[in-house]
């Protein structure tokens, strides 16, 4: 049987999804807030020249019925948004981030709200524009059930966007969150002079940051080194189509953030998920100098030099 596949949120990815999904052969609709998200030339606004196939509904009406639902909405809206999901069906969280507030990771977002349902991540290193022209790209779809990863993963599947199955959910959501925090430092050091060697150092020390704080979370470290994790990290660190390594390098530029945020209207979840994810650190004893850093710098307690002088004065450790 066809399966019905709803995509909530009509963003960049969520519109890359319903594509894919569409291009996997699932009936699918995609839920927008905004009714004008889907404009007179069929095109969504977020991905505009793309234009949506009719097979693919959009409407502002909550589905109720479905086989898999894919959550694409901004990580500090998943609460509210999910929060009125009725339908029963696994929900699979696809926004990189943590509550403010809670310091929720997603999963324990939608374990709060609708803890009867089986839940999961798909993260990896992909941006909307080229998953919706059907460029490859793999990422990985993780449910602490390996079995429904695997049967939900292969909904998603075609021979340009390869979802491989994962069982740790929370090693992938730390993934995610963590990569747009470590692509704001290595946008900063990019925007500010620093160089290629400082940004792949920010970007091996951040895969260390990463490992510990999957390991405290009570995921598996080696899920780092996946594609939610080196995978991500490397795109986001790398790539000047990223949001939140592009909005370092304004910072580093000596850009004033609010200046940055307020020429954007995408978003950028490394901002709010810094502090966040930092203090969900400090919580577990963890250590991330880094996530540390941007976040103290984001919430303007330190300038960019000092931010820059805390990481190098850091003791020598063993690698
Ligand atoms: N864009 C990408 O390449 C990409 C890839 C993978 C994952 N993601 C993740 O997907 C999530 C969504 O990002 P995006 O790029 O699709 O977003 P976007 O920047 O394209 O658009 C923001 C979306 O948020 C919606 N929105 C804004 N304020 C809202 C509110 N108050 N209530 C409800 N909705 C609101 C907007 O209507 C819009 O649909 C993020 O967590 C992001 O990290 C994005
Ligand atoms: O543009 P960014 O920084 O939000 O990154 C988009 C995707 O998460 C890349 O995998």
């Amino acid at each position: 049987m066809t399966p019905r596949i709803a995509v909530i949120g009509a963003g960049a990815w969520g519109t890359a999804l319903a594509l894919q999904a569409a291009r996997a052969g699932a009936t699918v609709s995609l839920w927008a807030r905004d009714p004008g998200a889907l404009q007179p030339d069929g095109c969504m606004r977020r991905l505009p020249g793309l234009m949506l196939p009719h097979k693919i509904e959009v409407t502002g009406t909550l589905p109720t019925r479905a086989d898999l639902v894919l959550l694409a909405v901004p990580m500090q809206q998943l609460r509210r948004i999910a929060g009125q999901l009725t339908l029963e069906a696994p929900l699979i969280a696809c926004c990189k981030g943590v509550e403010s507030g809670t310091l929720c990771l997603p999963g324990e977002v939608l374990a709060d709200l609708h803890p009867g349902l089986p839940r999961g991540m798909l993260s990896g290193p992909n941006f909307a524009g080229e998953v919706a022209r059907a460029l490859p790209a793999a990422s990985v779809l993780a449910c602490s059930d390996a079995a429904l990863a695997g049967r939900l993963a292969r909904m998603l599947a075609t021979a340009s966007f390869r979802v491989y199955a994962g069982d740790d959910p929370v090693g992938v959501e730390a993934g995610g969150a963590a990569k747009n925090v470590i692509a704001i430092a290595a946008g900063a050091a990019m925007g500010s002079g620093a160089g290629e060697n400082a940004r792949a150092a920010l970007i091996t020390r951040g895969i260390a940051e990463l490992g510990r704080l999957i390991a405290a979370l009570g995921g598996k470290p080696a899920t780092a080194a996946g594609l939610s994790g080196v995978g991500d990290l490397v795109l986001t660190c790398t790539g000047p189509g990223s949001r939140n390594y592009s909005l370092g390098v304004a910072l580093g530029e000596g850009i004033v953030l609010q200046d940055i945020l307020a020429g954007r209207s995408t978003v950028a979840e490394g901002v709010e998920t810094a502090p966040a994810l930092a203090a969900r650190a400090a919580s577990m004893g963890v250590s991330v100098p880094i996530i540390e850093a941007v976040a103290a710098l984001l919430t303007g307690r330190i300038g960019l030099a000092e931010a820059r002088e805390r990481l190098l004065a850091r003791p020598l450790g063993i690698e």
